[in-house]
Protein backbone atom coordinates (compact mmCIF):
# COMPACT_ATOMS: atom_id res chain seq x y z
CA UNK A 1 0.00 0.00 0.00
CA UNK A 2 1.51 3.76 -1.33
CA UNK A 3 1.09 5.94 2.13
CA UNK A 4 1.59 9.63 1.68
CA UNK A 5 2.33 11.17 5.03
CA UNK A 6 4.12 14.35 7.15
CA UNK A 7 6.99 13.65 9.09
CA UNK A 8 7.01 16.23 12.51
CA UNK A 9 8.27 16.44 15.45
CA UNK A 10 7.47 18.66 18.88
CA UNK A 11 10.61 19.41 21.08
CA UNK A 12 12.43 15.99 19.15
CA UNK A 13 9.78 13.44 19.90
CA UNK A 14 9.28 12.28 16.24
CA UNK A 15 6.09 11.44 14.57
CA UNK A 16 4.84 10.18 11.22
CA UNK A 17 1.76 12.05 10.64
CA UNK A 18 -1.16 10.17 8.46
CA UNK A 19 -4.44 12.01 7.57
CA UNK A 20 -7.72 8.98 7.41
CA UNK A 21 -10.03 12.22 7.73
CA UNK A 22 -11.11 11.35 3.78
CA UNK A 23 -10.20 7.35 3.74
CA UNK A 24 -10.06 5.38 6.76
CA UNK A 25 -6.88 3.45 7.10
CA UNK A 26 -6.34 0.09 9.00
CA UNK A 27 -2.43 -0.88 9.19
CA UNK A 28 -1.27 -3.90 10.76
CA UNK A 29 1.09 -3.34 14.30
CA UNK A 30 3.61 -4.97 11.30
CA UNK A 31 2.86 -2.06 9.42
CA UNK A 32 3.24 0.64 11.92
CA UNK A 33 6.77 -0.86 13.30
CA UNK A 34 8.11 -0.67 9.42
CA UNK A 35 7.15 2.73 9.30
CA UNK A 36 8.74 3.62 12.32
CA UNK A 37 11.90 1.80 11.99
CA UNK A 38 14.41 4.40 11.72
CA UNK A 39 16.51 2.23 9.01
CA UNK A 40 13.91 0.46 7.04
CA UNK A 41 10.96 2.53 7.15
CA UNK A 42 10.45 6.79 7.97
CA UNK A 43 11.65 6.24 11.82
CA UNK A 44 9.73 7.77 14.74
CA UNK A 45 9.03 7.74 17.93
CA UNK A 46 4.56 7.19 17.16
CA UNK A 47 2.57 7.42 13.94
CA UNK A 48 -0.32 9.89 14.46
CA UNK A 49 -3.46 8.64 12.59
CA UNK A 50 -5.79 11.78 12.24
CA UNK A 51 -9.44 10.65 11.57
CA UNK A 52 -13.09 12.36 11.15
CA UNK A 53 -15.09 13.22 13.68
CA UNK A 54 -16.67 10.86 15.71
CA UNK A 55 -19.34 12.67 17.39
CA UNK A 56 -21.13 16.29 17.09
CA UNK A 57 -19.05 18.55 19.59
CA UNK A 58 -15.54 17.23 18.54
CA UNK A 59 -13.86 18.18 15.40
CA UNK A 60 -11.15 15.27 14.74
CA UNK A 61 -10.09 11.85 16.10
CA UNK A 62 -6.42 11.40 16.80
CA UNK A 63 -5.45 7.83 17.31
CA UNK A 64 -1.50 7.16 18.83
CA UNK A 65 0.11 3.81 17.74
CA UNK A 66 3.98 3.74 19.78
CA UNK A 67 7.09 2.31 17.62
CA UNK A 68 6.50 -1.36 18.77
CA UNK A 69 3.14 -1.19 16.93
CA UNK A 70 0.94 -0.71 20.37
CA UNK A 71 -2.35 1.56 20.42
CA UNK A 72 -1.69 3.85 23.09
CA UNK A 73 -4.24 6.52 24.91
CA UNK A 74 -2.96 9.70 24.50
CA UNK A 75 0.60 11.60 23.47
CA UNK A 76 1.04 15.46 24.26
CA UNK A 77 4.02 16.27 22.05
CA UNK A 78 1.57 14.27 19.29
CA UNK A 79 -1.54 16.21 20.10
CA UNK A 80 0.43 19.44 19.19
CA UNK A 81 1.48 18.10 16.34
CA UNK A 82 -2.05 16.98 15.40
CA UNK A 83 -3.35 20.55 15.44
CA UNK A 84 -0.31 22.21 13.15
CA UNK A 85 -0.99 19.33 10.61
CA UNK A 86 -5.11 19.88 10.59
CA UNK A 87 -3.97 23.59 10.13
CA UNK A 88 -1.04 23.29 7.28
CA UNK A 89 -3.62 20.76 5.40
CA UNK A 90 -6.84 22.83 5.47
CA UNK A 91 -8.43 20.37 7.23
CA UNK A 92 -9.72 23.15 9.69
CA UNK A 93 -9.32 27.10 10.66
CA UNK A 94 -10.35 26.89 13.81
CA UNK A 95 -7.42 27.73 16.43
CA UNK A 96 -8.67 25.75 19.21
CA UNK A 97 -9.54 21.88 17.60
CA UNK A 98 -11.49 19.46 19.73
CA UNK A 99 -10.30 15.87 19.00
CA UNK A 100 -10.99 12.90 20.49
CA UNK A 101 -8.62 10.19 21.76
CA UNK A 102 -8.33 6.66 23.52
CA UNK A 103 -8.63 9.18 26.86
CA UNK A 104 -11.26 11.56 25.97
CA UNK A 105 -11.31 14.88 24.16
CA UNK A 106 -8.33 17.35 24.18
CA UNK A 107 -8.29 20.90 22.93
CA UNK A 108 -5.14 22.05 21.70
CA UNK A 109 -4.95 25.74 21.52
CA UNK A 110 -2.79 26.68 18.05
CA UNK A 111 -0.74 30.12 19.52
CA UNK A 112 0.41 33.62 17.67
CA UNK A 113 4.08 32.61 18.06
CA UNK A 114 3.57 29.17 16.41
CA UNK A 115 3.62 27.16 19.61
CA UNK A 116 0.42 25.01 20.45
CA UNK A 117 -2.07 25.06 24.02
CA UNK A 118 -2.93 21.76 25.39
CA UNK A 119 -5.91 21.28 27.78
CA UNK A 120 -4.56 17.85 28.42
CA UNK A 121 -7.57 17.13 31.26
CA UNK A 122 -6.99 16.18 34.70
CA UNK A 123 -4.29 14.32 36.23
CA UNK A 124 -5.67 10.70 37.79
CA UNK A 125 -3.42 9.64 40.75
CA UNK A 126 -5.61 6.33 42.55
CA UNK A 127 -3.13 3.47 41.68
CA UNK A 128 -5.76 1.66 40.50
CA UNK A 129 -6.48 3.86 37.28
CA UNK A 130 -2.95 4.18 36.60
CA UNK A 131 -2.81 0.99 36.76
CA UNK A 132 -0.42 0.06 39.36
CA UNK A 133 -0.73 -2.57 41.70
CA UNK A 134 0.81 -1.13 45.51
CA UNK A 135 -0.60 -4.13 46.87
CA UNK A 136 1.83 -4.75 50.13
CA UNK A 137 4.21 -2.16 49.29
CA UNK A 138 3.94 0.43 52.33
CA UNK A 139 3.82 3.69 50.61
CA UNK A 140 5.94 7.34 51.44
CA UNK A 141 4.78 9.02 53.05
CA UNK A 142 1.92 7.28 53.85
CA UNK A 143 -0.79 10.39 52.84
CA UNK A 144 -2.02 11.85 49.77
CA UNK A 145 1.69 12.46 48.13
CA UNK A 146 3.19 9.32 48.09
CA UNK A 147 5.89 7.53 46.35
CA UNK A 148 6.02 3.75 46.15
CA UNK A 149 9.32 1.36 46.60
CA UNK A 150 9.60 -0.19 43.17
CA UNK A 151 11.88 -3.23 43.52
CA UNK A 152 14.33 -3.27 40.08
CA UNK A 153 15.77 -6.94 40.88
CA UNK A 154 18.76 -7.12 42.71
CA UNK A 155 19.34 -4.93 45.22
CA UNK A 156 18.17 -1.84 43.36
CA UNK A 157 14.61 -0.49 45.06
CA UNK A 158 13.38 2.99 43.55
CA UNK A 159 11.19 5.36 44.94
CA UNK A 160 8.49 6.64 42.54
CA UNK A 161 5.02 8.54 42.07
CA UNK A 162 2.06 7.26 39.41
CA UNK A 163 0.11 9.45 37.47
CA UNK A 164 -2.09 9.08 34.84
CA UNK A 165 -2.65 11.97 31.63
CA UNK A 166 -4.65 8.90 29.73
CA UNK A 167 -1.21 6.95 29.41
CA UNK A 168 0.63 5.73 32.91
CA UNK A 169 3.97 7.25 34.09
CA UNK A 170 5.81 6.41 37.24
CA UNK A 171 8.19 9.19 37.95
CA UNK A 172 11.38 8.94 40.07
CA UNK A 173 13.25 12.28 41.37
CA UNK A 174 17.28 12.36 40.89
CA UNK A 175 19.66 14.58 41.16
CA UNK A 176 21.24 14.63 37.76
CA UNK A 177 19.32 13.71 34.43
CA UNK A 178 22.52 13.73 32.79
CA UNK A 179 23.69 11.12 35.32
CA UNK A 180 20.28 9.07 35.88
CA UNK A 181 20.03 5.44 34.70
CA UNK A 182 17.90 5.94 32.27
CA UNK A 183 19.08 3.05 29.80
CA UNK A 184 19.23 0.87 33.04
CA UNK A 185 16.35 1.59 34.75
CA UNK A 186 14.03 2.48 32.19
CA UNK A 187 13.46 -0.59 30.53
CA UNK A 188 12.53 -2.46 34.08
CA UNK A 189 10.07 0.27 35.20
CA UNK A 190 8.62 0.36 31.79
CA UNK A 191 8.36 -3.49 31.62
CA UNK A 192 7.70 -4.04 36.18
CA UNK A 193 4.89 -6.19 36.63
CA UNK A 194 3.26 -4.04 39.30
CA UNK A 195 2.15 -1.89 35.93
CA UNK A 196 -0.97 -4.13 33.71
CA UNK A 197 -0.24 -2.25 31.14
CA UNK A 198 3.56 -0.99 31.20
CA UNK A 199 4.20 2.31 32.27
CA UNK A 200 6.20 5.40 30.97
CA UNK A 201 9.65 5.72 32.96
CA UNK A 202 9.92 9.58 33.90
CA UNK A 203 13.71 10.93 36.11
CA UNK A 204 12.86 14.58 37.06
CA UNK A 205 15.46 16.80 38.32
CA UNK A 206 14.32 19.78 39.95
CA UNK A 207 16.27 22.98 39.52
CA UNK A 208 13.77 25.66 41.24
CA UNK A 209 10.05 25.72 41.69
CA UNK A 210 9.28 26.65 38.65
CA UNK A 211 11.95 24.93 36.62
CA UNK A 212 12.38 21.22 36.06
CA UNK A 213 15.09 18.80 33.95
CA UNK A 214 13.03 15.52 32.17
CA UNK A 215 13.96 12.25 30.72
CA UNK A 216 11.43 9.53 29.81
CA UNK A 217 11.94 6.61 29.22
CA UNK A 218 8.99 5.95 26.85
CA UNK A 219 6.37 2.72 26.72
CA UNK A 220 6.98 1.31 23.62
CA UNK A 221 9.42 3.96 22.42
CA UNK A 222 12.64 3.40 24.30
CA UNK A 223 13.81 6.73 25.33
CA UNK A 224 12.61 10.06 23.38
CA UNK A 225 14.10 13.30 23.28
CA UNK A 226 10.76 14.56 24.79
CA UNK A 227 7.15 13.20 26.46
CA UNK A 228 4.64 15.53 25.99
CA UNK A 229 2.74 13.94 28.81
CA UNK A 230 5.72 12.43 30.90
CA UNK A 231 6.30 16.47 31.45
CA UNK A 232 2.54 16.66 32.60
CA UNK A 233 2.80 14.14 35.04
CA UNK A 234 6.14 14.87 36.41
CA UNK A 235 5.34 18.13 37.06
CA UNK A 236 1.74 17.54 38.98
CA UNK A 237 3.67 14.88 40.34
CA UNK A 238 6.41 17.65 41.63
CA UNK A 239 3.43 20.06 42.82
CA UNK A 240 2.08 17.69 45.11
CA UNK A 241 5.31 15.99 46.76
CA UNK A 242 5.59 20.50 47.75
CA UNK A 243 8.62 20.70 44.99
CA UNK A 244 7.01 22.86 42.83
CA UNK A 245 5.09 25.56 41.85
CA UNK A 246 1.79 25.48 39.52
CA UNK A 247 3.61 26.81 36.26
CA UNK A 248 6.66 25.12 35.78
CA UNK A 249 9.22 24.98 32.86
CA UNK A 250 10.15 21.38 31.71
CA UNK A 251 13.58 21.14 29.83
CA UNK A 252 14.00 18.15 28.06
CA UNK A 253 16.60 16.60 25.47
CA UNK A 254 14.45 17.81 23.03
CA UNK A 255 13.52 21.52 23.62
CA UNK A 256 11.43 23.00 26.34
CA UNK A 257 7.88 22.56 27.08
CA UNK A 258 5.94 24.98 29.69
CA UNK A 259 3.33 23.10 31.93
CA UNK A 260 0.61 24.47 34.25
CA UNK A 261 -1.61 22.76 37.09
CA UNK A 262 -3.83 24.77 39.54
CA UNK A 263 -4.58 21.26 41.40
CA UNK A 264 -7.04 18.79 42.19
CA UNK A 265 -10.32 19.87 39.95
CA UNK A 266 -8.53 21.68 36.90
CA UNK A 267 -7.04 20.58 33.97
CA UNK A 268 -2.88 20.11 33.15
CA UNK A 269 -2.21 23.15 30.06
CA UNK A 270 1.11 21.91 28.45
CA UNK A 271 2.23 24.75 25.88
CA UNK A 272 5.30 23.67 23.69
CA UNK A 273 6.54 23.65 19.90
CA UNK A 274 4.89 21.73 17.00
CA UNK A 275 7.74 21.52 13.86
CA UNK A 276 6.69 19.95 10.28
CA UNK A 277 9.91 18.59 8.79
CA UNK A 278 9.03 16.98 5.31
CA UNK A 279 6.27 15.06 3.51
CA UNK A 280 6.60 11.81 1.85
CA UNK A 281 5.42 8.69 0.76
CA UNK A 282 6.48 5.18 1.24
CA UNK A 283 4.91 1.84 0.49
CA UNK A 284 4.15 -0.37 3.29
N1 LIG B 1 4.84 6.23 24.91
C1 LIG B 1 3.56 6.77 25.39
C2 LIG B 1 2.77 7.39 24.21
C3 LIG B 1 3.43 8.63 23.65
C4 LIG B 1 3.56 9.72 24.70
C5 LIG B 1 4.57 10.82 24.43
N2 LIG B 1 5.30 10.76 23.19
C6 LIG B 1 3.98 12.19 24.70
O1 LIG B 1 4.41 13.18 24.08
O2 LIG B 1 3.11 12.28 25.59
C7 LIG B 1 2.74 5.65 26.03
O3 LIG B 1 2.95 4.49 25.66
O4 LIG B 1 1.90 5.98 26.88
Amino acid sequence: MKLRFTKMQGAGNDFVVLDATRKSLALSPEQYRALADRRFGVGADQILIVGPAPAPGVDFSYRIVNADGGEVEQCGNGARCFAKFVRDHGLSDKDAIRVQTLSGVIEPRLQPDGRVTVDMGEPVFEPARIPFDPHGLQARPAGGHEQWPLELGGTTTVMVAVASMGNPHAVQRVDNVDTAPVAEQGPLIEAHPRFPRRVNAGFMQVLSRDHIRLRVYERGAGETLACGTGACAAVVIGIRQGWLDARVDVDTRGGRLSIEWNGAGTPVLMTGPAVSVFEGEIEV
